[in-house]
C-alpha cells in the first residue's frame, strides 16, 4: 500500500504493510530470525552481489524492519527510513556518514548531552570541529558556515531549554552553500513537525521516545534522500553494526499505531500543566513552545502542530533544590526518557546533559535549577497535584 492521499492518522496503521502478502495475519509478524537460506551456492553468491534481491543476514535488513523503516519514511514524507539499535546509533551513523577529517559541523545553540560527547569525540580523534549557533538569522547562518562544513546539525525543540530554530530558514541557507541539513524531531515526532517538508535533508529519532511510547524499546531512525540512506545502510550501518531488533521494531510498529491519539493528548496534558506550573511562586522560569509570551512561539505556530509534551522549568533556588523538589514527588517518577504513557522528571545538570562541561551547559542554558518534565498521558490533575505538593515543600 502506497501513502498517496492517505492521512496521517491512516499511515501511522497501514503504511509498508499488506497483510495478504502474511496469510492475512493482522499483526505484522516478527521475523525473529537472524539469517535466512539461500536455495543455492548461486542464489546466496548473487544476493551477496547485489544482483538478486532478498534477505541474506538480519544486520544487513529483516522484513520486520523494513516494515517499520516504511512507515516512518512516509509519515516524515521522506523517500526512505533507515532503522537503528538506538537514538545515537542512528545519529553517529549520520553524522560519520556526512563528516570526514578536519571538516566542520555547525549546531544548534543546545544538544542532547550524548551527541555532545558524539562531537567531542570526533573532535579529538578525527579534528572535526563543530560551533553552537543560535540561527536567529540568516546572516548568523551565513556567517558561520565554513568551506568544510560537512553538515547543519539542529535540535528543535532543543534538549532540554526548549529553544526552537525556524528550519526552513536554516534550510534556505544551507542549501545556499550545498550543506545538508540534520534534524533530530525526537521531541515533537512526525505529527507534530515534518522537517523534510520545510526543506531539510535527514531526519533523526529516538525512536525511543514518542513514536514507541511506551517505555519498553531503545531504538532510532533515520529518514531522508534513497541514494543517500542506501549508502549509509550499506557502508556506516553495515559495518558499525548498529542495527535494530525485529522485536523492537515489532513493539514501535505497535506503539505508532496510537501515535496521533497519544500526542494530542500529551499536548492537551502539557498546555494544562504549563499554565499551572508558570503562576506557581517556586517556579521561576518557564519554558514551553507553545507560551504564547514566548519569543520562539512564532516558529512554533509556523512549523509545528501544537506545542508538544515537554516543560522545562527553573524551580527557585539552587541544585538542591530542584533535587528536592524531586525527591518530595509521590507518584511521578525520576527518570530520564520522554514521551511515555507515564510523566517522567529529570534534573538536566546532572542526568541527560552531565557529561557537558558546566561552562558549555550553563551557555546552552542548563541551569543547575533546570527541571525536565515529560508531561505523561495520565490525568492532568493528578500530575499537577503531585507537582504542586512538591513545589509547595520548597
Ligand atoms: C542516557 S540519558 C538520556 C536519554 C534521552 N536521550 C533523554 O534525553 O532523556
Amino acid at each position: 500500500m502506497t501513502n498517496e492521499n492517505k492521512h496521517f492518522e491512516t499511515t501511522v496503521i497501514h503504511e509498508g504493510y499488506d497483510s495478504k502478502e502474511m496469510l492475512g495475519s493482522l499483526a505484522t509478524p516478527l521475523f525473529q530470525t537472524s539469517t535466512y537460506t539461500f536455495d543455492t551456492a548461486e542464489q546466496g553468491e548473487r544476493r551477496f552481489a547485489g544482483e538478486e534481491g532478498g534477505y541474506v543476514y538480519s544486520r544487513l535488513g529483516n522484513p520486520t524492519v523494513s516494515v517499520l523503516e516504511e512507515r516512518i519514511a512516509a509519515l516524515e514524507n521522506g523517500e526512505r527510513g533507515l532503522a537503528f539499535g538506538s537514538g545515537m546509533a542512528a545519529v553517529s551513523a549520520i553524522l560519520i556518514a556526512l563528516t570526514k577529517a578536519n571538516d566542520h559541523v555547525l549546531c544548534s545553540s543546545g544538544l542532547y548531552g550524548c551527541t555532545f560527547g558524539l562531537l567531542s569525540m570526533m573532535k579529538d580523534k578525527y579534528n572535526i570541529s563543530h560551533d553552537f549557533s543560535e540561527m536567529r538569522t540568516k546572516d548568523e547562518i551565513h556567517s558561520l558556515i565554513k568551506p568544510e562544513t560537512a553538515c547543519i546539525y539542529v535540535e528543535t525543540p532543543i534538549n532540554p531549554t526548549m529553544k526552537l530554530i525556524d528550519l526552513q530558514m536554516v534550510a534556505e541557507v544551507a542549501k545556499e552553500h550545498g550543506v545538508p541539513v540534520v534534524v533530530d524531531n525526537t521531541f515533537s515526532s512526525p505529527y507534530l513537525q515534518r522537517p523534510l517538508n520545510l526543506g531539510c535533508d535527514v531526519v533523526l529519532h529516538s525512536a525511543t521516545k514518542y513514536l514507541g511510547g511506551h517505555g519498553d524499546v531503545v531504538a532510532g531512525l533515520a529518514v531522508g534522500k534513497k541514494d543517500f540512506l542506501d549508502e549509509v545502510a550499506m557502508t556506516t550501518q553495515k559495518d558499525i553494526g548498529g542495527i535494530m531488533a525485529p522485536m523492537d521494531a515489532w513493539l514501535l510498529l505497535r506503539g505508532i499505531k496510537t501515535l496521533p491519539l497519544r500526542l494530542d493528548r500529551h499536548c492537551d496534558n502539557a498546555e494544562k500543566i504549563f499554565e499551572k506550573l508558570r503562576s506557581h511562586p517556586n517556579v521561576e522560569h518557564i519554558y514551553y513552545p507553545g507560551d504564547e509570551n514566548n519569543p520562539d512561539n512564532a516558529i512554533c505556530k509556523k512549523q509545528m502542530k501544537r506545542g508538544g509534551g515537554l516543560i522545562s522549568f527553573d524551580v527557585r533556588g539552587t541544585k538542591k533544590d530542584a533535587q528536592q523538589f524531586l525527591n518530595h514527588l509521590k507518584f511521578l517518577k525520576i527518570a530520564v526518557s520522554l514521551g511515555d504513557a507515564e510523566t517522567l522528571i529529570q534534573h538536566p545538570a546532572t542526568m541527560t546533559h552531565s557529561v557537558v562541561p558546566e561552562d558549555v551547559r550553563l551557555n546552552m542554558g542548563i541551569t543547575d535549577q533546570l527541571i525536565r518534565l515529560s508531561v505523561g498521558l495520565e490525568h492532568w490533575e493528578d500530575v499537577w497535584a503531585d507537582l504542586e505538593q512538591a513545589l509547595n515543600q520548597l
